[in-house]
C-alpha cells in the first residue's frame, strides 16, 4: 500500500464507459446527474443529509499520478496511451450543487446535482454516492435517538464494532451534526473538533484485586472526570456502594465524582435504584450513564419504564445502522447534451417509484410565511420561474393528478447550493458547529408529525406541471418506441 488517496475508489465501469465515450468523441458532451434516494431509512419521517464535506475534498483531490496510471495499464489492454493520457490531465471542472449538511431531505429530491462533461460526472458518482449512503444514512440513524431523548447527553461509542476506520470517524461527525454531543474516539475529536469523552473499561476493575482498589485508584489518576463502571460483580451489591465510597474519597479531595456508568442487566430497574442510593448518600448531581447494545427503541421504552438515566452511551446500533445497514441512494442521468443543447434522459422501470424524474431540475422547500413551517418540496425545472418568484403554484398527488391544491403566500428555499462552479469550490464549508446548530434549526421547520419516529406523516415532493408532463412524455415516448421495435 503506498500513497493512500481517493482517485481510484471507483468502480471499473466507470473508466470502461469513460473510455468508450472517449473513443466515441463524447466524453466532452455535457451530462447532468442527481443523486437522490428512493425511500426514508427505519421507517422515518425523513433523512438526515451528511458527507459534503468528504465530497468536496475528494473531488479536489482527484489526480490520476504515475501510479494510477500504471495499475490501469495493468488492468486492460484495451486502454490506449492518448486515454492515458486524458486522465492525466483530470480535473473536475464541472458545476456541483448540494443540500447543505444538516438539512432534512426526503425521497426522489435531488441531493446533489453534477453538472459536468461526461467524462468527470461519470467518474464521480461512485465515490460520491459511497460517502454520501453512509454518512446520511448514520445522520438520519442519530436523529431517531436524539428524537427519544432530546435534553438528554449523547455519547458516540460505536469505533470498535465499526464497519473499519472512515465509518468510525465520518460516522462519528454524522451523529454530532445529527445532536450527539461527543465521541468516544479521539481521532475524530482531533480532525473535526467533536469533543471526545470516556469512562473506564471492565478490565481497569479486573486488573485489580478488589473493585474497591480500582475506584479508589482510578479517581486518584483522574480526579476531574471520574465516570466509574459499576457492573463488574454486582451494580447493587457491589457497584454502586463502592462508587459511592469513591464519591466520598474524592469530596474529600475537594472534587466531585462525574457519574457511574451501567452496562448490563435491568437498564431501568437498576438506575432507578443506583438513582436512590446516590440520593441518599448526598449524592444527587452524580449522573447515571446507561450502555449496552442501545438503540432508540430501548431508549425510548427505558424512558417510559421511568428510567433514571442522564446519559446514553450508544456503539453498535448507531454507527452500523443495524437495522438497515444501507440508505439505496443512487446517481442518474437526467439531462445530456446533443447537438449542443440539452435534452432529458429518462430510466424506465416496471416498478413506479424506480422511474426516474427527467430534465435539469431544481428544488426548493415551501415554506409558509405566516406559520414558518414547510408545506412542501417542489421540483420544478430549471427555467420555470413562477416558484422561484413566490407566485402561485399547483400542488398535485402525482398519482391521482385531480387531487390538487394551489398555493400562495409561501417562500421558496432553493435546497440546491452552488458547491463547485467550473471547477472551482464557490462554498466556504461550514464550521462543524455551525452544521449542528443549522440542523437543530432545520428540525424547527417542521411540524411534529413529520418528525414522529413510528408512522410518521409522509412529507410531499411534488413535481412542478412542466416536470410531471415532461416525465410523462418520455414515458409516453418510450412506450410508443417499444410497440416499434
Ligand atoms: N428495562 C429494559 N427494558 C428494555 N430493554 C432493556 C432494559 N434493560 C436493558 N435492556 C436492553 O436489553 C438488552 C440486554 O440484553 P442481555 O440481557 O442479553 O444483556 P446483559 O444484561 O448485558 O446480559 P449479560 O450480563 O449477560 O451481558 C440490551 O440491549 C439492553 O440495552
Ligand atoms: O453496546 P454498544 O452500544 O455497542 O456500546 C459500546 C459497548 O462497548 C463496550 O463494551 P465492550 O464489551 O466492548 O467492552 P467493555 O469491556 O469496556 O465493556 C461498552 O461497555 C459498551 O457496552
Ligand atoms: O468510554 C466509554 O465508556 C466507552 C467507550 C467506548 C465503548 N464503550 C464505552
Amino acid at each position: 500500500m503506498h500513497d493512500y488517496h481517493l482517485t481510484l475508489h471507483s468502480d471499473k465501469y466507470q473508466i470502461n464507459m469513460m473510455y468508450a465515450h472517449w473513443l466515441q468523441g463524447t466524453h466532452r458532451h455535457k451530462a447532468v446527474f442527481e443523486v437522490y434516494f428512493r425511500k426514508l431509512p427505519f421507517g422515518n419521517g425523513y433523512g438526515v443529509f451528511a458527507g459534503l464535506e468528504r465530497i468536496v475534498q475528494y473531488i479536489q483531490s482527484i489526480r490520476f499520478g504515475d501510479e494510477e496510471i500504471a495499475y490501469l495499464r495493468t488492468q486492460e489492454e484495451q486502454y490506449q496511451e492518448a486515454f492515458l493520457d486524458e486522465l492525466k490531465r483530470f480535473r473536475f471542472n464541472g458545476n456541483l450543487s448540494s443540500v447543505l449538511e444538516g438539512t432534512l431531505v426526503f425521497p426522489s429530491e435531488p441531493l446533489i446535482r453534477v453538472e459536468a462533461d461526461m467524462f468527470e460526472a461519470q467518474f464521480v458518482e461512485t465515490a460520491i454516492l459511497n460517502f454520501m449512503n453512509y454518512q446520511s444514512l448514520i445522520a438520519t440513524k442519530a436523529s431517531r435517538i436524539k428524537q427519544v431523548a432530546p435534553h438528554d447527553v449523547l455519547l458516540e461509542f460505536g469505533t470498535r464494532r465499526a464497519q473499519e476506520a472512515d465509518a468510525a470517524i465520518w460516522g462519528a461527525r454524522a451523529a454530532y451534526i445529527a445532536g450527539f454531543h461527543a465521541t468516544s474516539n479521539m481521532r475524530a475529536g482531533m480532525l473535526f473538533g467533536i469533543p471526545a469523552k470516556g469512562t473506564h473499561a471492565h478490565s481497569w476493575v479486573q486488573a485489580h484485586d478488589s473493585e474497591e482498589e480500582a475506584f479508589r485508584r482510578y479517581a486518584q489518576a483522574l480526579p476531574d472526570e471520574v465516570t466509574l463502571l459499576v457492573d463488574t460483580y454486582d451494580t447493587l451489591q457491589s457497584g454502586v456502594p463502592h462508587a459511592i465510597a469513591t464519591a466520598r474519597l474524592l469530596q474529600q479531595m475537594g472534587k466531585r465524582m462525574s457519574g457511574i456508568r451501567l452496562d448490563s442487566g435491568d437498564l431501568a430497574y437498576l438506575s432507578q435504584q443506583a438513582r436512590k442510593m446516590l440520593d441518599e448518600a448526598g449524592f444527587p448531581d452524580v449522573k447515571i450513564v446507561a450502555s449496552n447494545d442501545l438503540d432508540e427503541n430501548i431508549i425510548e421504552g427505558l424512558k417510559t419504564q421511568d428510567a433514571k438515566i442522564d446519559v446514553w452511551g450508544v456503539g453498535t446500533q448507531l454507527i452500523t445502522a443495524a437495522d438497515q445497514p444501507a440508505l439505496g441512494g443512487v446517481y442518474k442521468l437526467v439531462a445530456r447534451e446533443k447537438d449542443g443543447d440539452y435534452v432529458p434522459v429518462i430510466k424506465i422501470s416496471g416498478n413506479p417509484e424506480k422511474v426516474s424524474n427527467p430534465g435539469f431540475k431544481e428544488a426548493y422547500r415551501i415554506v409558509n410565511k405566516q406559520t414558518g413551517k414547510a408545506v412542501a418540496d417542489y421540483l420544478a425545472l430549471r427555467h420555470e420561474t413562477d416558484i422561484r418568484d413566490g407566485e402561485r403554484i399547483k400542488l398535485f398527488d402525482p398519482v391521482h393528478p385531480y387531487i390538487h391544491k394551489y398555493i400562495e403566500d409561501y417562500e421558496p428555499i432553493p435546497l440546491l447550493k452552488p458547491i463547485f462552479s467550473e471547477g472551482k469550490l464557490v462554498y466556504e464549508l461550514p464550521s462543524l458547529e455551525a452544521i449542528r446548530t443549522y440542523h437543530a434549526e432545520q428540525k424547527d421547520m417542521f411540524w411534529p408529525q413529520y418528525l414522529r419516529k413510528l408512522n410518521p406523516a409522509v412529507y410531499r415532493v411534488n413535481l412542478s406541471t412542466a416536470a410531471w408532463e415532461l416525465k410523462m412524455d418520455l414515458i409516453h415516448q418510450y412506450q410508443g418506441h417499444q410497440l416499434h421495435e
